[in-house]
């Protein structure tokens, strides 16, 4: 199943509540949390997540770009997340953050940068509900699709299908009309688009484009 999440990053922070309000369709609100170390970028932590919780009946995806995801995750999940996603990078015991994130009611999910190979954390997949193939080093909205990710969306989509198809594959960083397809054919199902749904004129017409494009 496709799905579409628009990034606030690219919304307008000063006016969050009507942000949200432009994006009735997304099937989540993708809300990106930075601490300026794990990334070079600031953006919002705990208590503009749980204003963002009430100001929207969407459900949230959050992504984690923070150092000690073990120590802070499972408050992420706490507040009503849908889905919190931690980097692989940034936790000590993978195993244990997802376990936690789920008994707070979150769907699991893991990222990985760039740089980071997929198949030495092959056996924590069983744990997830989601992989999140970055298709940008994380940090900032606005930047242009990695290509060269496309085998390892591949090889993700192949790792989900051996255990049944169940853990989605979610692509982020530079999805776009023109991306979108590529991720979708290489084996993506969730997409996050900030810039190509929030520099649109309708974004409710952009994640419509954009779904139809993904293929559904
Ligand atoms: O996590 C990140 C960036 O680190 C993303 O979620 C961006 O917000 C995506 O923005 P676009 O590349 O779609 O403009
Ligand atoms: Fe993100």
């Amino acid at each position: 199943m496709t799905a579409i999440h628009p990034s606030i990053l690219s919304a307008d922070f000063a006016n969050l509540a009507s942000e949200l309000a432009r994006i009735p369709s997304a099937d989540a609100v993708h809300v990106d949390v930075m601490d300026n170390h794990f990334v070079p970028n600031l953006t919002l932590g705990l208590p503009v997540v749980q204003a963002i919780r009430a100001a929207t009946a969407l459900p949230l995806d959050v992504h984690l770009m923070i150092d000690d995801a073990d120590r802070w995750a499972p408050a992420y999940a706490e507040l009503g997340s849908e889905s919190v996603t931690f980097h692989v990078e940034a936790a000590v015991r993978p195993v244990q953050v997802a376990r936690d994130l789920k008994s707070h009611g979150a769907k699991a999910a893991m990222a990985m940068k760039p740089g980071t190979a997929l198949e030495p954390h092959l056996g924590l997949l069983s744990e997830l509900d989601m992989l999140l193939i970055m298709t940008v080093e994380p940090g900032f909205g606005g930047q242009s699709f990695m290509d060269e990710m496309l085998p390892k969306i591949a090889a993700a989509r192949r790792a989900s299908d051996d255990l049944g198809g169940r853990i989605a594959v979610q692509v982020d960083g530079g999805v776009n009309s023109e991306t979108i397809l590529r991720a979708a054919e290489a084996g993506a199902d969730t997409f996050v688009a900030g810039s190509a749904v929030y520099s649109a004129d309708d974004p409710e017409a952009a994640i419509a484009g954009l779904r139809h494009l993904a293929g559904s």
